[in-house]
Parts: structure tokens; sequence; C-alpha cells
């Protein structure tokens, strides 16, 4: 069966660093693929290749079969694949009814677009947000409602980059059971380090060192995986807990 996103070989360098070094990898409808890694693994520049803020040196990115290496951000996006990146999208003086509408609007009319955007807002369970200036909201909820920006085009595909940072363990929590819910109906891959997170998501995961796979697991097994943990923290789990005699 095909996949619904795949890389072959994709190499990414600047200048003498290999950042990505040779990924193949395939996510298939529905799933929900967690990417892991130490600082400097290479997850953002592999998310910034997928997304089409680079273009890769070498290799090729396929979805739905169809080769959309290299193509820009938002021919990406026209093909169903919603991306939440770091950087904040929302304006601090709309709503984030408004926000949101905003995003749907390039597809649809003013109601219709009004319509979806609360509606996502409403999965996401923060319709309460909705006629609350974003610039007013706490760091947790705006990240919420960012969310709800990309969910609410529908798209098939889901790509976020660390859509925990910056959250206490509750928020956390509550985000990895979302994104569990968001999974019912689109296919999400999650750029994340935080632990906790693969934890509370436990699905399959792929975790990155030296901008290679260095392994591809279920969360359980990649987290009992002494090579995980001597990349992660350069010792051993059981290392950690020995106490000097
Ligand atoms: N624009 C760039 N120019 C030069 N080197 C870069 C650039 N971006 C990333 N790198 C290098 O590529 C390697 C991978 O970096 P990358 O940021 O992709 O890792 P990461 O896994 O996302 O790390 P982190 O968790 O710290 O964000 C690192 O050695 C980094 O220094």
């Amino acid at each position: 069966m095909t996949a619904l996103l795949a890389t072959e070989n994709l190499t990414m360098r600047f200048g003498g660093v290999v950042a990505v070094d040779g990924v193949t990898l395939s996510i298939g409808e529905r799933e929900l693929r967690c990417l892991i890694g130490p600082n400097g693994a290479g997850k953002s520049t592999f998310f910034r290749c997928l997304t089409g803020q680079y273009r890769p040196t070498s290799g090729r990115i396929l979805w739905r079969g169809e080769d959309i290496t290299g193509l820009q951000p938002h021919e990406i996006a026209r093909r169903g694949i919603g991306i939440k990146t770091q950087v904040p999208s929302l304006f601090d003086r709309l709503t984030a009814l408004e926000g949101v509408t905003l995003g749907v609007r390039r597809r649809h009319g003013e109601r219709e677009a009004r319509k979806r955007a609360m509606a996502a807002l409403d999965r996401l369970g923060i319709a309460d947000l909705a006629a609350k200036p974003v610039g007013l909201l706490a760091h947790g909820q705006r990240q919420l409602v960012e969310l709800a920006t990309v969910v609410a085009p529908e798209p098939d595909l889901i790509i976020l980059d660390e859509p925990t940072a910056g959250m206490s363990a509750e928020e956390t929590a509550g985000t990895a059971a979302l994104i569990r819910e968001m999974n019912r109906d689109h296919a999400i891959v999650v750029v994340e380090h935080d632990m906790q997170f693969i934890r509370a998501i436990a699905r399959t995961v792929t975790v990155f060192h030296q901008g290679r796979v260095l392994a591809e697991d279920s969360a359980e097994a990649v987290l009992a995986d002494p090579r995980v943990h001597d990349v992660y923290l350069g010792r051993p789990p059981e290392a950690r807990q020995k106490v000097p005699a």
C-alpha cells in the first residue's frame, strides 16, 4: 500500500554539517508518529524539509506516491498537510475565533469558515476562549488555539514541531490526550523531545541521532532501549540509579 508520507534517503547538508543523513521512513494513513532525539539530532531540519522550509540536498519526499520534494510550504499545505511550527502564527489583536477563521477563509466563505473554526475550538476543548483576544491568552491556551488553526481546515496529515514546548506537566499531558483524540481523524507526525509526552502518547516512535534513524519501535520498546538512553542521557538508565558506595 502507498504510504501517506514517505522519505527516501533524505539528506540535508549545511556546508560540512550533515544535519539529516539518508533518512528513509514511511507514515501510514491515520498513523500517529513521534520523532524524537537529543539536541542536534536533526529533528528540526527534517521537519523543515518536510514542510518545504528547506530544500533537501538529496533524497525524496513522497506524498501519496507523488514527489513533493522542494515544493513551497503553501503548495505542501494545499495537498492537505497541516503544519504547526514553533513560531506563533496568530495575531494578538484578533480573538481566538477570528484568528482560526482567518486560516480557513482561504478555502471557504466567511460563514462556513467561522463554523469550521468554532468546531475546531470546540474539538480542542477551548470553545470558551473564542471571544478572547489571542494576546491575552496564557502560553498553553495560545498553543491550543494555534493547534485549532491547523485542525480547522481538516488536513489529512498534521505535522507538529514540539507542541508542548513551554507547557507545564499538566498541559503536556492534556495536549498528548488531545493529539491522540485528533489522531482519530488525521495522521499526525509530532517532533518532540519531551519523554513524558512520548510516554503519554504511546505510539510508534522514530529516534533520530546524528541525522540518522537510530531506532523505530513502539514507545515502550524505545523507552526501554539502552541505545536511546545512551544518546539522550549519555549513560544507561541503571547507571543513574547507582548510589556511590
Ligand atoms: N541552518 C543551519 N546551518 C548550519 N548548521 C545547522 C543549521 N541548522 C541546523 N544545523 C546543524 O544541524 C544539526 C542538526 O540540527 P537540528 O536543529 O536539526 O537538530 P534538532 O534535533 O532539531 O535539535 P534540537 O532538539 O536542539 O532542536 C546540528 O549539528 C546543527 O548545528
